[in-house]
């Protein structure tokens, strides 16, 4: 099973990216915003494929091109190496 981080940690290596913490939960967030709705839509597209091959799934929110993400690792209650890999996984495809 994962490992759970502190939230100094995750930040440490993510804040630089935009990423924060949600208000009253061990868990990282980030709005995304492309083009249009197709880009949007695409980004959720590449990214599900990386969360289902990682066993690691995002929370978000689409409203259209917009891209709300929540990473928290649910297994440890709270946040783990497989929330900044897929956080930077998904920065990554926002390009
Ligand atoms: C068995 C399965 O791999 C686990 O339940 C996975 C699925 N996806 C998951 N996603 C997230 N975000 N946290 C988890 O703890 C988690 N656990």
């Amino acid at each position: 099973m994962a490992e759970k981080l502190t939230d100094r940690t995750v930040l440490d290596v993510l804040m630089g990216a935009g990423w924060s913490m949600v208000d009253g939960r061990d868990a990282i967030t980030k709005e995304f915003v492309f083009a249009n709705f197709i880009e949007a839509f695409g980004f959720m597209s590449r990214a599900a494929l990386v969360a289902e091959k990682m066993g690691h799934h995002p929370e978000w929110f689409n409203v259209y091109k917009t891209v709300s993400v929540t990473l928290s690792t649910h297994d440890v209650g709270g946040l783990s190496e497989l929330d900044v890999t897929l956080a930077k996984r998904m920065d990554a495809l926002a390009g």
